[in-house]
C-alpha cells in the first residue's frame, strides 16, 4: 500500500530512484531486442568492480550487456561483502562460474599493501568463515609491527588515547597526520574522537556522516555565540536574527541591510541608529530592538565573569529545544540534535574552565578557536590537507592508510548487537577483515572497559574477533610480554635518535 503510492508519486514527478536507475534500463534491455543488440554491441569489453557487491538486478544487467559475447571482466572479493544488508548477493560470485562455464578465475593473491604480520591476521581472522574459493594471499613487504590492543576506561578516555598515541606515534616516527585513519562501526562514535582531536589541535577529516560544525544546530548556537562576541557579523547575525521566528522577516531585513549600507555600519549596529524607525514599521523596530538587546545582555553576562552561565541562558532564553522539536522530522531526530547541543556546550564550557594543559579561555577566545577549526575543516576539505582520516568501516573499502586505529572492538559493537541476535556474524567478520586490510603498517584495536548505552553504564567485552586473530602478533596492552634487555635497547636508541633527528632539522 505505502510502496503503491510511493511508485505513484516517483511517477507523477517523473522521477526515478537509485533502484530504478538499475531497474528500469534492466526492464529495457530485457524487454526490447533492439536495445539489447545496440548495447551490446557498443559496449565490447565490461569491467565491474566490488563484484561481491552487486544485487540481483545490477548482476541481471550484467549478463543483459554482455550477451552471448560474454567479454567481461569482474573484480570481487568475497570476504570483503559487507552490503549483503542492502540487497547485495556475494552468491554472485558462485553463479558467475555456473552461468558462464567459460569464465576464467584469477587470483590475485599477492598483496602489496600490508606488512606480513597484519595480512596474516586478516588471513587467520577471514579463516573463521566459509569459503567457496580458497585463497592464499602473501606480501613480501616487511614482517611489520606487532597489533596493539589498548583498553580505555570509559568512551571519553578511548578518544583520547587514541589521539594521545597518534600525537606519541607522528613524533616519535615523524610522520604526518594524513598518515592515521581512524575507523569505527557506526557514526555516532565519531563525536569524542572529533571532540578530542579538536581539543588537542589536529586537523581531521570525517568522511561520509555530517562532521560536528557541519550540522545545522551546531551552526546556529555558533551564530548566537560569534555574534555575541562580535555583533558586526553580519553573516552570523542573519543566519539566526530570525531563528527561532521572531517577527523578523525578509522585508525587514531588507531595509536594515540597506540601511546599514548607506550608514556603513553593521546591521547589528543599524538597529540601535534613532533614525532607523523612518524606515520600518513600529512592530518590525520593537522586534530587532528586543533582539538586539538580548545579544548586548549576554555579552555583557560573559564580560561580568559568568560567561558559563551567559552561554546556558542564551539557549534557553531561545527556546532552542522546542525549536528543535517543531523543526526536526522526529522527536528521535529532535532528540539526537540537542544532544550534539549539549556536547557543544561541554566543549564550550571546558574550554573556558581550562584544566591541567590549557589555561581557562575568555568567551571570544573560545568562539575564534571553534571558527578557526571549522575554517580549517572547511579548507582543508577542497585541499584535501593533512589530516587524520576519520570514517566508518563500510566507508574504508578501497581505501588504504600507513596507519589505522579501530576502535570500540567490542562484543555488540564490532560484531554490532543485532548481527548477534540474527546469528549472522559472518558479515561483521567480513568488516573487521575490512578494516584490518586497509592498514599498510600498523594497526590499533581500541575498546572500553565501560560505556554508556541508552542511558546505563554497561560493561564491555573484547570482541571476539580480537581472540581468534593470532595472538603471538598482538600485543594486550594489559598483558604486557616482557620486553627482552635488547629490545628494549633498540626502542630506546630509536627513540633518541628520531629526537635528535628532529632537534637537528
Ligand atoms: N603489482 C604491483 N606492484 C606494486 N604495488 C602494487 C601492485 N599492485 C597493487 N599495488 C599496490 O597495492 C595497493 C593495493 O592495491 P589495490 O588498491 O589495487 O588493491 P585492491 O585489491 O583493490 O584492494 P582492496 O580490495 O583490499 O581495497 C596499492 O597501494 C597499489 O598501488
Amino acid at each position: 500500500m505505502l510502496y503503491q503510492r510511493y511508485a505513484q508519486h516517483m511517477k507523477a514527478y517523473n522521477a526515478l530512484d537509485f533502484d530504478d536507475l538499475i531497474l528500469m534500463p534492466t526492464l529495457l534491455l530485457r524487454h526490447y531486442e533492439e536495445v539489447r543488440t545496440r548495447w551490446q554491441t557498443k559496449i565490447q569489453y565490461l569491467l565491474v568492480d566490488e563484484y561481491q557487491d552487486t544485487n540481483t538486478s545490477q548482476y541481471e544487467m550484467v549478463k543483459l550487456l554482455v550477451g552471448e559475447r560474454a567479454r567481461f571482466t569482474v573484480v570481487g572479493d568475497d570476504d570483503q561483502s559487507i552490503y549483503s544488508w542492502r540487497g547485495a548477493k556475494p552468491q554472485n560470485l558462485v553463479l558467475l562460474g555456473k552461468d558462464f562455464p567459460q569464465l576464467k578465475l584469477i587470483k590475485l593473491e599477492q598483496n602489496y599493501r600490508s606488512s606480513q604480520r597484519i595480512l596474516r591476521a586478516a588471513n587467520i581472522l577471514i579463516a573463521n568463515n566459509p569459503h567457496v574459493y580458497d585463497k592464499a594471499l602473501f606480501s613480501e613487504l616487511a614482517y611489520g609491527e606487532p597489533l596493539r590492543v589498548l583498553f580505555a576506561a570509559n568512551e571519553e578516555q578511548e578518544a583520547e588515547r587514541v589521539v594521545a598515541e597518534i600525537v606519541r606515534h607522528k613524533f616519535v616516527g615523524r610522520t604526518q597526520f594524513g598518515n592515521y585513519a581512524i575507523l569505527y562501526r557506526g557514526n555516532h562514535q565519531s563525536r569524542l574522537l572529533e571532540r578530542a582531536l579538536m581539543t588537542n589541535r589536529i586537523p581531521y577529516k570525517l568522511s561520509g556522516g555530517t562532521s560536528f560544525f557541519a550540522r545545522a544546530e551546531i551552526k546556529d548556537i555558533m551564530g548566537y555565540l560569534k555574534l555575541v562576541v562580535n555583533p558586526d557579523d553580519d553573516n552570523a547575525f542573519l543566519r539566526i536574527v530570525n531563528l527561532p521566528k521572531r517577527g523578523i522577516g525578509p522585508s525587514t531585513l531588507e531595509r536594515l541591510g540597506n540601511f546599514a549600507n548607506e550608514k556603513h555600519i553593521s546591521m547589528f549596529a543599524a538597529i540601535f541608529e534613532p533614525d532607523l524607525n523612518h524606515h520600518l514599521p513600529p512592530a518590525a523596530m520593537s522586534s530587532l530592538y528586543q533582539f538586539g538587546r538580548f545579544i548586548v545582555e549576554t555579552g555583557d553576562h560573559a564580560q561580568r565573569g559568568e560567561p558559563v552561565e551567559a552561554v546556558k541562558h542564551l539557549i534557553r532564553k531561545i527556546n532552542y529545544e522546542d525549536y528543535l522539536y517543531e523543526t526536526s522530522t522526529s522527536a528521535k531526530a529532535a532528540e539526537m540534535r540537542m544532544k550534539n547541543i549539549s556536547e557543544l556546550y561541554r566543549w564550550v564550557t571546558e574550554m573556558l574552565a581550562g584544566d591541567e594543559l590549557d589555561e581557562p579561555m575568555t568567551l571570544p577566545e573560545v568562539v575564534t578557536r571553534l571558527t578557526l577549526r571549522d575554517m580549517m575543516e572547511r579548507n582543508s576539505e577542497d585541499e584535501g590537507g593533512d589530516q587524520v582520516q576519520l570514517m566508518t568501516l563500510h566507508a574504508s573499502k578501497g581505501l588504504e592508510f600507513p596507519f589505522v586505529f579501530m576502535v570500540g572492538v567490542e562484543e555488540r559493537i564490532l560484531p554490532h548487537q543485532s548481527s548477534i541476535d540474527e546469528d549472522n556474524v559472518d558479515e561483521e567478520r567480513r568488516l573487521a577483515y575490512v578494516g584490518i586490510t586497509r592498514a599498510q603498517r600498523e594497526l590499533w584495536f581500541t575498546l572500553c572497559r565501560e560505556r554508556r548505552q541508552f542511558g546505563e553504564t554497561m560493561r564491555c567485552e573484547p570482541s571476539r574477533f580480537l581472540l581468534e586473530l593470532p595472538q603471538d602478533d598482538v600485543v594486550w596492552e594489559n598483558r604486557k610480554q616482557q620486553q627482552t634487555e635488547q629490545e628494549r635497547m633498540q626502542t630506546g636508541r630509536a627513540n633518541i635518535s628520531s629526537l635528535r633527528d628532529m632537534f637537528k632539522k
